[in-house]
């Protein structure tokens, strides 16, 4: 289990001030702020869950993400990772973490693949079976096999996440940190990087917490968000119900063969929210009516040739939960 208590991380910056005299001031008397990069975060993380943990530049994850690591130290408040401090036990915790950066790598550019799986094996004291398990498993599940004998430095984006996601489940971590872990790949290589996260949580119930800003990330992979702003947490709760809680409405859009009598556009279910010629768009909330009484009632007056319902629009809603929670 992941516990985070009223932790608090903060920065000491100097201020730099303008022009040749004010540089020469602030190397002799240099002038501190302290940023407060997280400011009292509190959660939990189940074993085997997965979890989205979003927020916008700026907002605390990566400076969340190194505490839990052990890399940064808190400034106040408590990180647990199985009831242990990564900070005080940094060698035990470390063996429990898989970490991946899309923006950058931790495999060793000048050495094949293949010498990089080995080199892990030795560092985290793998054992045989395991490594040969483990590297089955990733042959089977990213198909890394044909790049075994390739040196880092020749592969491209999508093939080296390939490499850096086995690496971090070489030594079978119980929880896997992802960074931006689609960032820059096509639209196929995503969709492979989201099936092994798929995979990994499912059949070995790894913990999975990952940041991102790609929301199709965020769609198909997370179950419960943790979303943090100015170093708070601002929404915790799972994805579905936060969709419920901020955008509980649907769109219906309907195309007409022939323009409606104004009185006929009303529904009592439903708002009227645009008309564009032949056009229609209805706003309805789930709890209100369903799609197919909304769509029965008005195609029984209006002359519907087609039609689709759009679900609420997830970018609207983290956006709307990025600006409700900054200040004016
Ligand atoms: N080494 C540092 N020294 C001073 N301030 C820092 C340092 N690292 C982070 N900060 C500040 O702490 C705050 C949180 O930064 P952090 O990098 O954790 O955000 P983030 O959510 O990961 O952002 P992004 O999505 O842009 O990566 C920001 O205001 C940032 O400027």
């Amino acid at each position: 289990m992941i516990e985070l208590t009223n932790v608090v991380k903060e920065y000491t910056v100097i201020k730099k001030k303008s022009g040749l005299s004010g540089s020469i001031q602030s190397l002799f008397r240099p002038e501190k702020t302290i940023v407060r990069g997280v400011d009292g975060i509190s959660f939990r993380i189940e074993p085997g869950e997965m979890v989205g943990y979003l927020g916008p530049n700026g907002a605390g994850k990566s400076t969340t993400i190194k505490m839990l690591t052990g890399i940064l130290h808190p400034t106040s408040g408590s990180v647990r990772i199985g009831g242990i401090s990564p900070q005080e036990n940094r060698k035990s915790v470390v063996k429990q973490l898989g970490v991946v950066f899309g923006q950058r790598t931790q495999l060793y550019w000048d050495l094949r693949l293949g010498e990089t799986f080995e080199l892990l094996k030795r560092i985290y004291r793998i054992d045989d079976d395991t490594f040969k398990t483990n590297l089955a498993m990733m042959h089977d599940v990213l198909g890394i096999d044909q790049l075994i004998n390739t040196p880092v430095r020749q592969l491209s984006l999508g093939q080296r996440m390939k490499g850096d996601l086995a690496a971090a489940m070489l030594h079978s971590p119980s929880v896997l940190f992802l960074d931006e872990p689609t960032i820059g790949l096509d639209v196929e290589a995503k969709q492979n990087i989201r099936t092994f996260i798929k995979e990994m949580n499912m059949k070995r119930g790894t913990t999975i917490i990952l940041t991102t800003h790609d929301l199709d990330d965020v769609e198909q992979l997370c179950k419960r968000l943790i979303v943090i702003n100015h170093g708070k947490v601002v929404e915790d709760g799972p994805l579905s119900e936060l969709i419920l809680r901020m955008a509980p409405y649907r769109l219906l859009v309907l195309d007409l063969s022939q323009l409606p009598e104004p009185s006929d556009l009303r529904h009592p279910g439903a708002e009227s929210i645009k008309q564009e010629g032949l056009k229609l768009t209805y706003r309805f909330h789930k709890s209100d009516i369903s799609a197919s009484e909304l769509i029965s009632g008005l195609s029984a007056k209006l002359s519907v040739i087609d039609l689709s319902v759009k679900e609420p629009d997830i970018e609207d809603m983290i956006r709307e939960m990025y600006r409700s929670s900054s200040p004016a």
